[in-house]
């Protein structure tokens, strides 16, 4: 076949291979049969072995993971991960409500799931995903691009050809939990208390292979260069993300009133159970990002931000009567 016709072919191998990723992995509606899936990545697979000029960063092979590192690299945030200041009940979600309208005036909220997992950041140029690293301490985190690369709801390349940066929460969903401790059980190996537990210890892996199995997952909630771009709100930015080909959570709400976040966190509380991934609380956040900006930061956290953290669970624990042998 001419050289031409091979990189045209591998370019919509890509293309193709890209499709079905979002629609299985973002959408959850999948577009054509695994084993389909697996011939369409043989074939580009056998083509970048041959024609490996031909092989590009946004490649789907990219995913599976090269050689182990010895360690991970060090990365500043250049702009820092804050931390969200915690509501534990009504009164406090309601002085928080107060302060904001006293400073901001009428006000309009998004609530969203907070995702048990942990926080990343992740860099594009161009629309190319160029780096992923780890919260850390908020200012210095650990570079796992290799390791996010594996997580097949993250883009590779994006929609547009942006230069963006965006933050989100990787994490393990219950299902791959559950089969992961299952493994473990069976090799004698200690178990994950929970899933946050396994998807920190999982991205903390050096080896992308092993990250590749745990099947992570990632719910990205935040564009860092916002005003940048253009954007007013928080959920004109997840609107946006959409528009990039980001895996988005679907269960954010604008609530225009504090009534209105106490249903939605009454909504949710009760149906947490039935989520295939665990949170802990709920996230309100002041939409306009004029009124955020107006609110500002203290040191630690945002002032047009708090986490309502649902009650610790009662763990009910089936206590055998142990019959004392007297
Ligand atoms: C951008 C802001 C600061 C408002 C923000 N910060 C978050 N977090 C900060 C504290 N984080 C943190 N992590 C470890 C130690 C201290 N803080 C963990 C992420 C958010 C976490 C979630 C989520 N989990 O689903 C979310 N939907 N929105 C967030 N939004």
């Amino acid at each position: 076949m001419a050289q031409h016709d091979v990189k045209k072919q591998m370019a919509e191998l890509r293309e193709q291979i890209e499709k079905h990723n979002y629609a299985y992995y973002v959408l959850d509606q999948p577009s054509i049969s695994d084993a389909e899936y697996d011939e369409l990545m043989r074939k580009l697979m056998e083509l970048e072995e041959q024609y490996p000029q031909y092989k590009t960063p946004d490649s789907p092979s990219q995913r599976v993971g090269g050689a182990p590192l010895e360690a991970f690299k060090k990365v500043t945030h250049r702009v820092p991960m804050l931390s969200l200041s915690n509501a534990f009940n009504e009164g406090d979600l309601r002085d928080f409500d107060r302060r904001v309208r006293q400073e901001v005036g009428d006000v309009r909220y998004v609530c969203e799931l907070k995702i048990d997992g942990l926080a990343v950041s992740l860099r594009y140029e161009d629309g190319y995903f160029v780096q992923g690293a780890t919260r850390g301490d908020g200012t210095t985190g650990e570079d796992i691009t290799e390791n996010l690369k594996t997580i097949r709801s993250l883009p590779l390349r994006l929609q547009k050809q942006v230069t963006v940066e965006v933050r989100g929460e990787a994490y393990m969903p219950r299902k791959s939990f559950e089969k992961l401790n299952e493994q473990r059980k069976m090799n004698g190996e200690e178990l994950f208390a929970n899933p946050r537990n396994a998807a920190a210890g999982s991205l903390r892996q050096l080896d992308p292979k092993i990250v590749a199995a745990r099947q992570l997952d990632v719910f990205i909630y935040s564009v860092v260069n916002s005003e940048e771009i253009g954007l007013v709100s928080h959920s004109e930015s997840l609107r946006y993300l959409d528009e990039l080909g980001f895996k988005t959570n679907p269960t954010w709400q604008v609530c225009e009133t504090i009534d209105a976040v106490l249903a939605y966190i009454e909504k949710w509380h009760e149906r947490r159970t039935s989520l295939p991934y665990d949170i802990d609380g709920i996230v309100i956040k002041v939409d306009a990002f004029a009124q955020q900006k107006q609110l500002g930061a203290t040191a630690k956290s945002p002032r047009w931000a708090i986490a309502y953290k649902f009650p610790a669970e009662e763990v009910v624990t089936q206590l055998v009567d142990i019959e004392l042998s007297v």
